[in-house]
Order: structure tokens, then C-alpha cells, then sequence
């Protein structure tokens, strides 16, 4: 069943980029997201997921198509959804001798407005930097440094937050810090949409999933329906006995012997009506094939990922 969808935030009509060396690095992408939630935007090496940011965030002038943020548009109204919108940059440049409140203060007044030092105060506690208001930027740890960053992006109370590969190089524990970050922001109505090569990360924080590859959206998903989708499910069954060759009744199945002859995998289609596991366990037991254990697992968001994009070559 198709999910009603919701309004747009931000749609991306048949999109291209052609850099000045002639190479195009998105070929009429359409993308629509919507207001409220959390879209992952994944695919390999220059897929063009950087670009698209920054067509969409006024860096980068596109060749062709158009974007309309919040209702306006990037280009006639570049000033107005430039306010709209709060990026968190892939790169780490925040060599500022400045403090964390200074840069901060100062990155809203960029954006035209007015001063607010009690939202700054809430902004700056809620991602647990109150405590380093007053130090200076180059003195902080990393992972204090892409707090700083995200504080920055959100300093004019944008609507939609980008975040462009949030996680690259920090550690377990500040990556999960970021995603509870991230999930907070979208419970006050924050838009976020971020770029990852963590497929997990994708998997644990998004509603949906948009995969890019070579400048082309190929396809774009509810993270939930797509896993049951395309997510094939395996039956593995760890048998008491080796076997060599499986019972003749067992034809069509998708059945693989490893381990010697001692595991049986059985690969099935979570979506069919019939997925055939009563009549295998009942042909094994006829065939006198006993077995110890069992269980089920689902192909992660990974697997899926590896398949869609190698299919696409
Ligand atoms: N200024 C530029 N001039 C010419 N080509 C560019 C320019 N910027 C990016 N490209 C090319 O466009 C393609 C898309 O790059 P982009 O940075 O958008 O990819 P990406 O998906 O963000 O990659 P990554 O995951 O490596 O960051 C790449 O082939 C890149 O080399």
C-alpha cells in the first residue's frame, strides 16, 4: 500500500549539473521531501549527493530545473530559503579563535536576525556545549567541534537542517550521540536530511531512504517498506546429520548447503502468500533429516544497498 504522502518541504524538479569541465554530476533528478522528516540520502563515491546539497543550499548554481524551498524559489528567492535552511558541512573547519558563543551569535546575525540570547542558551545546552560557551573554538575536542557546527547551522532556527556526512570519522559513542541529536531536532518539526556512507546509520535514524548513484535518483523509499520489500529473509537450519543431496521434493526451493553438508539455508520471499516452510520442515522430517536449531534473518539496508547500486553498473 502507497503511504499517503505529505506535504513537501523542499521539491527538486528534474535537476541537472554540468561542472565546468563538462562532467555532469546530476542528470534530472526529481526528489520531493517531505515536511518533518528524516531522509537519508546514500550512494557511493561521487554519486553527486554533495552537489545536490549544494544546488539545493545556493552553493552551487544548477544547469537546468529547479528547486522550490518552502514554497519559493532557490534562485528568485535565494535570500529567503537560504534562511530556511541550516548546513552542517563535511568539512571540519573550525580553526576559529573565536568562542563557541561569539561564532555562534555571529553566525545568526549573518542570516538577518535579530539577536536571541535565551534561544542561543537552549540551542547551545541541548547539544551539551553550554558548559563551553566561552572557550575557544580551536581548543575543543572534535567532537565538541561538530557540535560547534551544528549549532552554527541551527543558529537562525532554520526549518530544514542538512547535514552533510554527520558521522565521518568520530567514534561509536558520538555517533549515537549525533542520531539522538538528529531524532530531537526532527521531534521540533526540524526537516533533516543528511548524507552518509554508514549505511546503519541510515538503517537506525531515517524515515526514508533515497539512494543516488552516478547523478541519478534511483530510487527513493520508506526506510520500513523498503527493507520488507526488497529484504529477503534466510532460514538457516543446523542439522544433526551431514547431507550430501537434498530429497527430490525439494526442488524449486532456494536451498543451499554449507558447512559441510551441515547447515541448510533456505531463502525465501518475506511478501509471498505461501513462503513454503511448513512443507520444507515437514519434507525434512519424512526424509529423516533432523535438525538442532533454527533461525530467521532479514537482509540489512546494506546488502540491499550493495544489490541496488551493483544492479545499476
Ligand atoms: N567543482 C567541480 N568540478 C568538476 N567536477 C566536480 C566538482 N565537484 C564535484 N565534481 C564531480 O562531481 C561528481 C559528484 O561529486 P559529489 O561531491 O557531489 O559526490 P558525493 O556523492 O558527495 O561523493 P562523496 O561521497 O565522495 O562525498 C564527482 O565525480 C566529482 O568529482
Amino acid at each position: 500500500m502507497q503511504k499517503k504522502q505529505k506535504p513537501s518541504i523542499v521539491s527538486v524538479v528534474n535537476l541537472s549539473k554540468s561542472y565546468p569541465s563538462g562532467f555532469q554530476a546530476l542528470k534530472k533528478v526529481n526528489l520531493e521531501i517531505e515536511d518533518g522528516e528524516i531522509i537519508a540520502l546514500l550512494g557511493p563515491n561521487g554519486a553527486g549527493k554533495t552537489t545536490l546539497i549544494s544546488v539545493i543550499c545556493g552553493i552551487v548554481n544548477p544547469s537546468d530545473g529547479s528547486v522550490i524551498v518552502d514554497g519559493k524559489d532557490i534562485i528568485a528567492d535565494f535570500k529567503e530559503t537560504r534562511s530556511r535552511i541550516g548546513l552542517v558541512p563535511q568539512e571540519l573547519s573550525v580553526h576559529s579563535f573565536e568562542s563557541v558563543w561569539t561564532t555562534v551569535s555571529f553566525t545568526r546575525g549573518l542570516f538577518g536576525k535579530a539577536p536571541n540570547p535565551s534561544y542561543l542558551e537552549k540551542l547551545l545546552k541541548s547539544l551539551s556545549l553550554w558548559e563551553k560557551k566561552d572557550d575557544m573554538i580551536m581548543t575543543l575536542s572534535g567532537g565538541m567541534k561538530r557540535r560547534v557546527l551544528i549549532a552554527k547551522a541551527l543558529s537562525h532556527e532554520p526549518k530544514i537542517l542538512f547535514l552533510d556526512e554527520p558521522t565521518a570519522g568520530v567514534d561509536v559513542e558520538l555517533r549515537k550521540d549525533m542520531w539522538n541529536i538528529v531524532r530531537d531536532l526532527r521531534k521540533q518539526g526540524v526537516t533533516i536530511i543528511l548524507t552518509t556512507h554508514y549505511i546503519e546509520e541510515a538503517e537506525e535514524i531515517a524515515d526514508r531512504i533515497a539512494v543516488i548513484n552516478k547523478g541519478e535518483i534511483i530510487l527513493v523509499e520508506d526506510k520500513k517498506l523498503l527493507m520488507q520489500k526488497l529484504g529477503k529473509k534466510q532460514l538457516s537450519l543446523d542439522l544433526t546429520i551431514e547431507v550430501k543431496k537434498l530429497p527430490a521434493a525439494l526442488k524449486g526451493y532456494e536451498l543451499e548447503l554449507v558447512s559441510g553438508g551441515k547447515q541448510l539455508i533456505y531463502t525465501y520471499d518475506p511478501q509471498a502468500k505461501e513462503n513454503g516452510i511448513t512443507n520444507l520442515l515437514d519434507v525434512l522430517r519424512k526424509s529423516k533429516i533432523p535438525f538442532k536449531d533454527l533461525n530467521t534473518t532479514q537482509s540489512s539496508l546494506e546488502e540491499i544497498f550493495v544489490q541496488l547500486v551493483k544492479e545499476e553498473k
